[in-house]
C-alpha cells in the first residue's frame, strides 16, 4: 500500500518559527530559527517540508528572503505557502526551487488567475482549502471565502492537481484531525489530498494513513512535533 507522506511544518512569523492556535494572529509560540527547525526535520528523515510565510498570509509584511534561504538550504521537497497571490509572488516562490506552492486566498479572490497558473504550472500548484465547517477562509483565515464543495468542483474542473485541506478549528490544538472532513473531500475529488490540522499522536497519523486508499496522500504535522508529543522518526515509522 502507498505510504502516507509526512510534511513537518515550519511557519514563519517575524523571522521566527512559530505555531499558532486556530491560525489566530497573537497566539504565537516561538520555536526559534526557521532554518534550524527545517534542518532538524530534514536530519530526522523528512522527505517534505511545509514552509509557510505567515506574515505574507496575514498581510503584515513578509519573510521572503528567509523563506528563500531556508528552501535553498533543503535537500528535500518543499511546499511553500502564504501570500502567493499574484504573478510576482508566484515567480518569487517558484524561483526558490520549491517543489510546489500552495495557494489559499488567491483561489477565493482571483479565481481566473488561479485557473491560469494551474494551466501553466500543473502539479507545481496546490490549493489550500482552509475551512471552518464547510466555509473557506482567506486573508490569514480572517475572511469568509465561499463554500468548500462549490470551490472544490470549480478547481477540479480547472485541473487543480492537489488540495491541502485544513480544519481551522483543529489547527494548532492537538485535538486530533477531522477525519470526516477528509473523507468528505476525498469523496468529491479524485485529486490527492494533504491533511492539515489537529494531529496530536501517532494514532492520529495511523488514522489518516487509513484514508490513503480514499485519496489522502500526506499529512502536515506541526504543533505535535514542536511540543514533542512524538518524534519525527517515530512518526515516519508509524506510517511506513
Ligand atoms: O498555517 C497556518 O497556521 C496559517 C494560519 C493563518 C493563515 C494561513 C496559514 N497558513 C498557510 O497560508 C496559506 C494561505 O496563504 P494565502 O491565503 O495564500 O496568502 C494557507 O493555505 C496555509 O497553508
Amino acid at each position: 500500500m502507498t505510504k502516507l507522506e509526512l510534511l513537518p511544518a515550519v511557519d514563519v512569523r517575524d523571522g521566527q518559527a512559530v505555531r499558532l492556535v486556530h491560525g489566530e494572529s497573537g497566539t504565537e509560540t516561538s520555536y526559534g530559527s526557521p532554518l534550524e527547525a527545517a534542518l532538524a526535520w530534514q536530519r530526522a528523515g523528512a522527505e517534505w517540508l511545509h514552509l509557510v510565510d505567515l506574515d505574507a498570509a496575514f498581510g503584515t509584511g513578509d519573510n521572503r528572503e528567509l523563506i528563500a534561504e531556508v528552501t535553498k538550504a533543503m535537500d528535500i521537497k518543499v511546499e511553500l505557502s502564504g501570500g502567493i497571490r499574484d504573478d510576482a509572488s508566484l515567480a518569487a516562490a517558484l524561483a526558490t526551487g520549491c517543489t510546489r506552492v500552495n495557494l489559499g486566498t488567491a483561489a477565493l479572490e482571483t479565481p481566473e488567475w488561479v485557473a491560469k497558473v494551474i494551466a501553466e504550472h500543473g502539479d507545481k500548484i496546490a490549493v489550500g482549502l482552509d475551512v471552518r465547517g464547510t466555509t473557506l477562509r482567506g486573508r490569514g483565515w480572517t475572511r469568509d471565502g465561499g463554500d468548500l464543495y462549490e470551490t472544490l468542483a470549480r478547481l477540479d474542473s480547472e485541473g487543480c492537481a492537489r488540495y491541502v485541506v485544513t480544519d481551522i478549528a483543529k489547527d494548532g490544538t492537538l485535538q486530533g484531525p477531522n477525519l470526516d472532513l477528509l473523507r468528505n473531500v476525498c469523496a468529491r475529488t479524485d485529486r490527492p489530498v494533504v491533511a492539515s490540522g489537529g494531529v496530536s499522536s501517532l494514532d492520529d497519523l495511523r488514522a489518516i494513513a487509513g484514508l490513503v486508499p480514499q485519496g489522502v496522500e500526506g499529512a502536515i504535522v506541526g504543533k505535535a512535533l514542536y511540543a514533542k508529543a512524538f518524534t519525527l522518526e517515530e512518526a515516519l515509522a508509524a506510517v511506513s
